[in-house]
């Protein structure tokens, strides 16, 4: 059946529609999309009784023809909050200028599973932990893929990518190689002199603006860090700035189209606004990766160390490394790739632009995500000095005052580690995942049919009260001792066994496969951090408020003063 584009929330554009911070343009955007939608409707209303077609093309119609072959019999679905005839539940959207924040007061008012009419499109919306686990384990394979974007030819590389891909041999090969060999434990470890080297450099960094006394935009400083780190592991490049700047011009375009896709017979305007504009920064992006690229097919050549030492950010340059101590390992991810693409007997087929692809694809989750949730504990960190605290005491008693912090140490911390998962229940930079409905099913005796996109509000499920107690606080010990939930059952990362009550990596066959490699950074990132530094910021509190969009990102960028408690470069200071 082919399947109707619709209204969705995915990873990678959640991240880039928070380039549509404005309330003012998110109001906008739905107003024109009401009035859009309004139009589109009274069209097709006129339409059908000019010419008495029988002709269907909305979801909602598909699900009424569902029900007609079905001998009559109408499906039960979901409950649905009282909808305006033409618009359905539009103007539900409209209490918060951030999406999840509207679900979310949409579950406290019908329910964990709510059917929504966005317009033209259905959305089923799921709001708790035991419906994620209908989604992610018991319907797993039915919700496998994700729903699709009109326009995804138009955005870099969409129709190869790999978040976007649909559930079938190609995801299934990508996701084996992604758990077992690009981001499983053993790259994780091999890839740690990259990740050493760039928190070196953060560091130093932070030290020398302490000393000038500069006040410094953190959030900025973190996606500097994140990015060279995993652009240094995927790719070994260089280029790590060019290739962010880049990809942040074409996503702000793509989050127009985005918008614009929901504007039914209006969506070709956006796409003459924008279209030229978005097809040249796509070439000089594929421009770009070709050339990166093209440097692993011709071997790299001896003074690759040296080329890194002068290019990879200046500040720290002490070590003179052999090759896989500055790679982190022989092979990067690119190599393995390419590798496979020129395997004439390799399971799938994986074409150059396939490689482009799943590299973006990469970057644009792993970035903003990692990054954002940093920022996210420092604010908090900043906020309850007493935790912060308790973690230096922690940090002192493993570590001793002689050394930096080592990714080693981090089992023996789990204060830090239980810091930073509180601060990922509470800020999820990812904070809706979607899904589509592949296979008609029934959930909690209620039809799901084919082809309904699904939002699953990973915000509303990790601050549901019947699952934590007093859900909004800030309180890391309650992920300290057995159990950690306060519903007795354990709380991993969504894996099996474990309960869907915290879930800020999603779950499921299509959970984020980058969740060892963001804690292994996150973890040590953050316990560097408050091993060296206090923050001066120019109030008492951090504004916690976020920001609008789809994304979870810190409305008012952290800007503050580091201020050197040990500085693990000039020991004999200390
Ligand atoms: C704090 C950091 C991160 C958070 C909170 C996060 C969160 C998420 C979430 C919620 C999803 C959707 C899962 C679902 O639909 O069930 C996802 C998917 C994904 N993430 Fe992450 N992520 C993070 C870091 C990373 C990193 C570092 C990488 C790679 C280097 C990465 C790569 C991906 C990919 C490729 C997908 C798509 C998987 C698929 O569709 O099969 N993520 N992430």
């Amino acid at each position: 059946m082919k399947e109707k584009s619709s209204y969705f929330l995915s990873v990678a554009p959640s991240s880039l529609l928070e380039t549509q911070n404005s309330h003012f343009h998110y109001f906008l955007t739905l107003l024109v999309l009401c009035v859009a939608s309004a139009l589109l409707c009274r069209f097709r209303l006129l339409r059908r009784s000019i010419f008495s077609t029988n002709r269907r093309t909305s979801n909602t119609d598909k699900t009424n023809r569902l029900a007609e072959e079905n001998e009559q019999l109408p499906l039960h679905l979901p409950p649905s909050p009282p909808s305006f005839p033409l618009l359905g539940h539009l103007h539900h959207l409209f209490p918060s200028s951030a999406l999840y924040k509207s679900f979310h007061h949409l579950a406290t008012q019908y329910g964990p599973l709510v059917y929504l009419r966005l317009g033209t499109s259905t959305l089923l919306l799921v709001s708790s932990s035991s419906m994620a686990s209908e989604i992610f384990k018991a319907h797993d394979v039915a919700f496998a893929s994700r729903p699709k974007f009109a326009y995804a030819d138009k955005i870099l590389y969409g129709p190869l990518s790999f978040i976007n891909a649909p559930y079938g041999d190609y995801w299934r090969f990508l996701k084996k190689l992604c758990v077992t060999e690009l981001l499983g434990p053993r790259q994780v470890n091999r890839s740690c002199a990259i990740r050493t080297q760039e928190l070196h450099s953060f560091l130093q960094r932070m030290i020398d603006h302490a000393k000038t006394s500069m006040v410094i935009d953190l959030g900025a400083e973190l996606v500097k860090l994140t990015n060279n780190v995993i652009c240094r592991t995927t790719m070994s490049t260089t280029q790590a700035g060019e290739v962010r700047e880049l990809l942040k011009q074409s996503f702000e375009l793509a989050g127009k189209l985005y918008i614009g896709q929901m504007l039914g017979p209006f969506k070709s305007l956006i796409l003459w606004l924008y279209g030229r504009r978005v097809t040249d920064l796509n070439n000089k992006f594929d421009q770009l990766l070709e050339k990166i690229l093209k440097e692993h097919e011709q071997d790299k050549s001896d003074d690759y160390n040296e080329e890194i030492n002068m290019k990879s950010g200046g500040e720290f340059t002490s070590y003179s490394s052999t090759d896989d101590e500055i790679r982190g390992y022989g092979k990067d991810m690119m190599d393995i790739l390419l590798e496979i693409h020129k395997d004439g007997n390799a399971p799938v087929r994986i074409t150059r632009g396939n490689i482009k692809a799943f590299f973006t694809d990469l970057i644009i989750a792993g970035t903003d995500s990692s990054s954002q949730t940093m920022q996210w504990v420092i604010a908090e960190l900043i906020n309850h000095p007493n935790i912060l605290k308790k973690a230096r005491e922690e940090i002192e008693e493993v570590v001793g005052g002689t050394r930096l912090v080592e990714e080693s140490d981090i089992p023996r911390l789990p204060y830090l580690q239980a810091v930073v998962k509180e601060t990922l229940r509470l800020h999820p930079t990812g904070p809706v995942t979607t899904r589509v409905c592949c296979q008609s099913c029934k959930i909690q005796g209620y039809d799901i049919p084919e082809t309904t996109p699904v939002a699953v509000n990973l915000y509303s499920i990790m601050r549901d009260p019947d699952t934590w107690e007093e859900p909004d606080e800030f309180r890391p010990e309650r992920f300290l001792g057995l159990g950690n939930a306060e519903d007795g059952k354990s709380v991993g990362f969504g894996s099996k066994g474990e309960s869907l009550s915290f879930i800020p990596f999603g779950a499921g066959r299509r959970g984020c496969p980058g969740t060892l490699f963001a804690l292994t950074l996150m973890n040590s990132v953050i316990a560097a951090t408050i091993q060296c530094f206090d923050w001066k910021i120019g109030s008492t509190k951090v504004d916690m408020q976020p920001g609008s969009g789809m994304s979870l990102a810190m409305a008012h960028p952290l800007k503050c003063l580091p201020v050197v408690v040990y500085d693990p470069f000039n020991v004999h200071s200390n």
